[in-house]
């Protein structure tokens, strides 16, 4: 047993004179998972996934931690739980009830009253967890977080349904499975069978302790197939955009989709609907796919005096295709002229229609620049726009 590093404190009792070890099985190969190396000790959300829980299990007051590793792994396990104390590795064995026999043997020598056995698969151990298991255990010799099955089960015939299984029977075990740690010792020395038990509950049962059930938590998920492993995507994602038009004699003036009378329109390749233009980068920043410019390039002769409600509907449709619906949509018209007010709620249900959503989730504002700047001498027209979007 190497200690990763030297202990800052051997033992820290995490109740008035109980000392609580915690043994963590980290010697699997993750075969399932199919990532790069074993998956404890694959980077996830931040951080090696051993070390998750490892630091839980420190936090709630464990010590000493005993990591399970596989051979050959010193120097990946060194660096996933680098600057910890009260953190030592062994190498654990075939079956990940060897390791824990393995690691049981390792801690005996420290005689902790308790220990707490874990997954280093499931990273994410909510500390009530551990204090549930730690009150059962001052009336209990063992006590497993469990949570209810939610589908009903059925006995499998290869392909096809075999008998019913009664879900209201049965539990989701999961760990850390806590115990009186010379008990479990020596439940797991009397075993006499090929070491392959599912968990350890199975072989304090076997040695006839009876085992306490306590509420388990859902983020306690084992980490076991590849897609544990997908990259979880935003749940909302925030785009802006920002567009100007020169105002200009004898061109026509649309502002979101509306046609505006006034004494100048705005100049551009399509119908220079600065308003849409800043809307529809907005979209297109949310998904990262690139501007306006990009999809409908002002040298390609289509786009001419094109409407601009098409370029919007295309933004419209690649958010979609990205899985992310509108959330909400806030476009800022800043100009002298004209007064915006008086169209706004046409523009609010112009826009709406376009991207296929109600008009409360459209919002168009306008302000002037107290006659500053190009927008202020009335050369042009800029906008603003800010969307979310929401995961599908
Ligand atoms: N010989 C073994 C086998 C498993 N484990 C540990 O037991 C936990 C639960 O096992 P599982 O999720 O099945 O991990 P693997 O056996 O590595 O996965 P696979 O079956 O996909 O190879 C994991 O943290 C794993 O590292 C262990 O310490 N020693
Ligand atoms: C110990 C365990 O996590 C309890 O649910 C589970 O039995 C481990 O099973 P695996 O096949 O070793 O992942």
């Amino acid at each position: 047993m190497s200690q990763i590093v030297s202990a800052g404190r051997k033992h820290s009792p995490n109740r008035p004179g109980v000392r609580t070890a915690a043994l963590v099985v980290a010697a699997g190969q993750g075969l399932r998972a199919g990532q790069p190396m074993p998956k404890q000790f694959v980077n996830w959300r931040g951080k090696p996934v051993v070390r998750h829980s490892v630091e839980a299990l420190l936090a709630a007051g464990c010590a000493p931690v005993l990591v399970m590793i596989p051979q050959n792994a010193e120097a990946v396990v060194r660096a996933a739980l680098s600057g910890l104390t009260d953190v030592d590795f062994a190498i654990g064995g075939a079956t990940r009830q060897e390791s824990v026999r393995l690691g049981l043997e390792a801690i005996a020598r420290e005689k902790p009253d308790r220990v707490l056995i874990h997954d280093a698969a499931r990273p994410l151990l909510p500390a009530e967890v551990v204090e549930r298991l730690q009150t059962a255990l001052d009336t209990h010799t063992a006590a497993i977080p469990v949570l209810p099955v939610s589908d009903s089960l059925t006995h499998a015939a290869g392909d096809m349904m075999g008998a019913p299984a009664r879900r209201e029977e049965l539990r989701r075990v999961q760990t850390p499975q806590a115990f009186h740690f010379s008990d479990i010792l020596a439940a797991h020395r009397a075993w006499d069978d090929a070491p392959t038990a599912g968990d350890d509950a199975q072989v304090a049962q076997a040695w006839g302790m009876e085992v306490a059930l306590v509420e388990g938590d859902e983020i306690l998920h084992k980490l076991t197939y590849a897609s544990d492993f997908a990259p979880t995507r935003a749940a909302v994602r925030v785009g802006n955009g920002y567009d100007v038009h020169r105002l200009e004699e004898g061109e026509e003036l649309w502002l979101c989709g509306v046609r505006v009378e006034h004494t100048h329109g705005l100049a551009g390749h399509s119908d220079a609907d600065v308003a849409i233009h800043a809307l529809v980068d907005a979209l297109l920043g949310a998904i990262g796919a690139g501007d306006i410019g990009q999809h409908f390039p002002p040298s390609d002769e289509q786009w001419k005096g094109a409407a601009s409600d098409r370029f919007l509907a295309h933004a419209a449709e690649l958010v979609a295709e990205a899985g992310y619906a509108l959330g909400n949509a806030d476009v800022t018209i800043i100009c002298e002229a004209p007064k915006i007010g008086p169209h706004r709620e046409a523009m609010r249900a112009r826009l709406a229609q376009i991207l296929g959503v109600d008009a409360s989730a459209i919002s168009v504002k306008a302000t002037t620049t107290e006659k500053l700047g190009f927008t202020g001498r009335r050369e042009g027209i800029a906008a603003q726009a800010v969307v979310s979007l929401a995961l599908l």
